[in-house]
Parts: structure tokens; C-alpha cells; sequence
């Protein structure tokens, strides 16, 4: 194995993060296999693409010998365009689970499956002049497997033992991520009106009087519940907005949609949801839900804070219900105090 190999590979196992190793991942492969344009398409439990990264490398060529050698990568969240030739040698290969290449119009191109530790999490499809070789393909599936093994163990540090969430560790390390994200996103606001995201919420989710369940039926069953809400919540979002377990018994996630109206709707419907669930036992158990809309020039922990206050009015206006911080700051119920506390009339 070469030295720049090894290298790269100590790159992918040198972060914790997820999409510093998935930058890894391909530069390794670029770099290996001189491949000058290649992507990742992430995929959801839907197997429909979540998140593409492209990858681009080039060598200038000065006076007739190679000069600088540039790479970039760059990441699409929304209104992701798969080309015809790759939709379609992507349907072969999830269904094989095996690489596949298909000729094109300008070469070949070749596709990999990429093994996320739930299966096939993404496909990674490069354009070639010429078929690939044997020896070539040979190594970058042992690229995707190191980098298959890391990220299984990553994910693992990362997720709740209990629910299989991801933990609150996973959400520090990620949160800084996402809000320069948002930031960019929110930018391009106006010039994406016909995207169908506007705009992103953040929100506290919280099982009510589950102290009282513990008390009555034992932690055992407390735990059992725990999980079926955290299943609950979860299959009212998407693979891409993961959920968060934030503390004990309550929960986080970050969420998209076109308008404050489907934004409360949907979590209207994950409290209506864990409502109308018949559980063992205890046979009712209810949720109360605190969002703000996501302000990106405030800090994580200020949008956090500002969810956390809705959800507090929630609980103290009864539980089992959604209550948004600019409602309540519109229906007068509680007092914007920007960048601190907020407070009840
Ligand atoms: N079984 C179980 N219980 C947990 C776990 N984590 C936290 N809890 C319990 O969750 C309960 C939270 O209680 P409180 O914070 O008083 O809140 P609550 O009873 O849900 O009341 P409200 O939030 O005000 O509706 C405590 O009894 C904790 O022991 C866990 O992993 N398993």
C-alpha cells in the first residue's frame, strides 16, 4: 500500500465528524485513482437522494509540465438533480449491492455502493474516460470498507444506547454544522422561492408526567415507553432531520418547510401522534412541544433557549400541546428579551 494511501486513509479515521470523513473519503479516492470528478449521493430510508457531494480535482498544466493540483468538494442539500444515466445504474446497484459501471456517451461511468451501519447509505459514482481497471476498483473497495468500519463505530459513540437516537454529544458536535448551513440557506431565501423549504424550526419535545409513570409501573416499563415515543417522534421526520435525545426524557430535532403554517402542522401532528398511541400498561402518554423558528444570526443555544421557553409554557398551560415562541410572543404571553431570558406576563 502506498505512503499517500495510507495517508489518506489516516485522514478518514482522523475525525469525528461525518461530513469531514465523507470530505475524506473522497479526496482518498480521487487522489488514488487520479478519478477527476466524482460524487457521493446520500441516500434516505427511502433510498431517495438526501445530499450529494461532488467532487472535483484539477491539475494545472504550465509551460508543458503539471504545476498545481486543486480539490474541491462542495455539498447540495436541496433541489439535487440526478442525472439520467446515474438514476438509472443507481437501481442496479442498490439492488446488488454490488459496484456496477454502465457505458456514457462521453466514457463510462462506474458507481460503488456505500455501507452506512443501518446498510447501503449512500452511492458513489465517478465519470472515466476509459473502463475502470481491475486493480483500481480493487482499491477503492477497500477504501469504502475501512471508511464502512470507521463510520459504524462513529455512529455508534454517537447514538443512545437506549433509543438508538442520536445522543447529545452527536448533537453538539453536528449543531455548529448545521447552523452555517442554515445561515447560507437563508441567505439564498429569496432567490430559492420555488424551493420548498423557507424556512427551519427548532424543536423541544418532552414526555409529560413521566416521572409518574417510573413511580407507578417502574423503570423498566419507563424505558419501554421512552423508546416507543422516541420511534414515535422519529417516523414523523425525515432520515435527513435526525432526532436527538436531548436529555432524559426529552428530545430535539431540526426541521424544514414552506411555511410557519406546515410547520406547525407537522408537530401538531407528532403530538397527536404519541396521543392517539396505545401503549402497554400505561395506555396514555402525551407529549408537550416547544418550536421557534430557527433565527441563524442567533447562537444555537439562544434558539434552543427560546424553544425551551414555549415548551415551558406548554407544560405550564396544561401539556399534551404546541406552543411556538413567536405566537407567544404575538399573543402576548411572553416578553422577547433577544440574546436573554424570556418571562411570562
Ligand atoms: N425509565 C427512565 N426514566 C428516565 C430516564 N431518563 C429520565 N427519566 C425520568 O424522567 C423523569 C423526569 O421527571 P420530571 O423532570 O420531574 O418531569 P415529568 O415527571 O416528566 O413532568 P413534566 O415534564 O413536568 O410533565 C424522572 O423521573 C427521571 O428519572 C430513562 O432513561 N429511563
Amino acid at each position: 500500500m502506498s505512503i499517500s494511501l495510507l495517508s489518506k486513509l489516516e485522514k478518514i479515521t482522523a475525525t469525528r465528524d461525518f461530513v469531514a470523513i465523507e470530505h475524506s473519503l473522497l479526496r482518498a479516492i480521487g487522489a488514488t485513482v487520479h478519478v477527476e470528478d466524482l460524487s457521493l449521493w446520500t441516500l434516505d430510508v427511502h433510498q431517495e437522494v438526501s445530499k450529494v457531494l461532488h467532487y472535483s480535482r484539477q491539475i494545472e498544466v504550465r509551460g508543458g509540465s503539471m504545476g498545481r493540483d486543486t480539490e474541491e468538494v462542495d455539498t447540495v442539500y436541496a433541489n439535487i438533480e440526478v442525472p439520467p444515466d446515474v438514476r438509472s445504474l443507481a437501481q442496479t446497484v442498490v439492488l446488488s449491492l454490488k459496484p456496477a459501471a454502465r457505458r456514457t456517451q462521453n466514457g463510462s461511468l462506474q458507481m460503488f455502493p456505500l455501507m452506512g451501519s443501518q446498510g447501503l447509505s449512500g452511492l458513489i459514482s465517478m465519470r472515466l474516460s476509459q473502463p475502470m481497471v481491475e486493480q483500481d476498483q480493487e482499491l477503492i473497495n477497500g477504501i469504502l470498507r475501512v471508511y464502512s468500519n470507521y463510520h459504524a463505530l462513529l455512529d455508534e459513540s454517537q447514538r443512545d444506547r437506549l433509543t438508538g437516537l442520536y445522543n447529545r454529544h452527536a448533537m453538539d458536535l453536528n449543531i455548529d454544522r448545521m447552523w452555517s448551513v442554515l445561515g447560507r440557506e437563508s441567505k439564498h431565501a429569496d432567490a430559492r422561492r420555488s424551493s420548498v423549504v423557507q424556512m427551519y424550526a427548532l424543536a423541544v419535545i418532552d414526555i409529560d408526567h413521566f416521572k409518574k409513570v417510573n413511580d407507578e409501573f417502574g423503570h423498566i416499563l419507563g424505558d419501554e415507553i421512552l423508546l416507543l415515543v422516541s420511534r414515535l417522534i422519529s417516523s414523523c421526520f425525515r432520515k435527513s432531520d435526525p432526532v436527538y435525545r436531548y436529555g432524559g426524557e426529552e428530545f430535539l430535532v431540526v426541521t424544514g418547510a414552506d411555511s410557519a403554517q406546515a410547520m406547525h402542522t407537522l408537530f401538531e401532528r407528532v403530538r397527536a401522534k404519541v396521543a392517539a398511541h396505545y401503549f402497554p400498561q400505561v395506555e396514555n402518554v402525551t407529549v408537550s412541544l416547544g418550536y421557534t423558528i430557527i433565527d441563524p444570526a442567533l447562537s444555537p443555544s439562544e434558539n434552543i433557549g427560546r424553544a425551551d421557553r414555549a415548551l415551558y409554557v406548554a407544560k405550564d398551560m396544561g401539556r399534551n400541546q404546541v406552543q411556538s415562541y413567536s405566537d407567544l410572543i404575538e399573543r402576548g404571553l411572553i416578553k422577547d428579551m433577544r440574546y436573554g431570558s424570556t418571562e411570562l406576563f
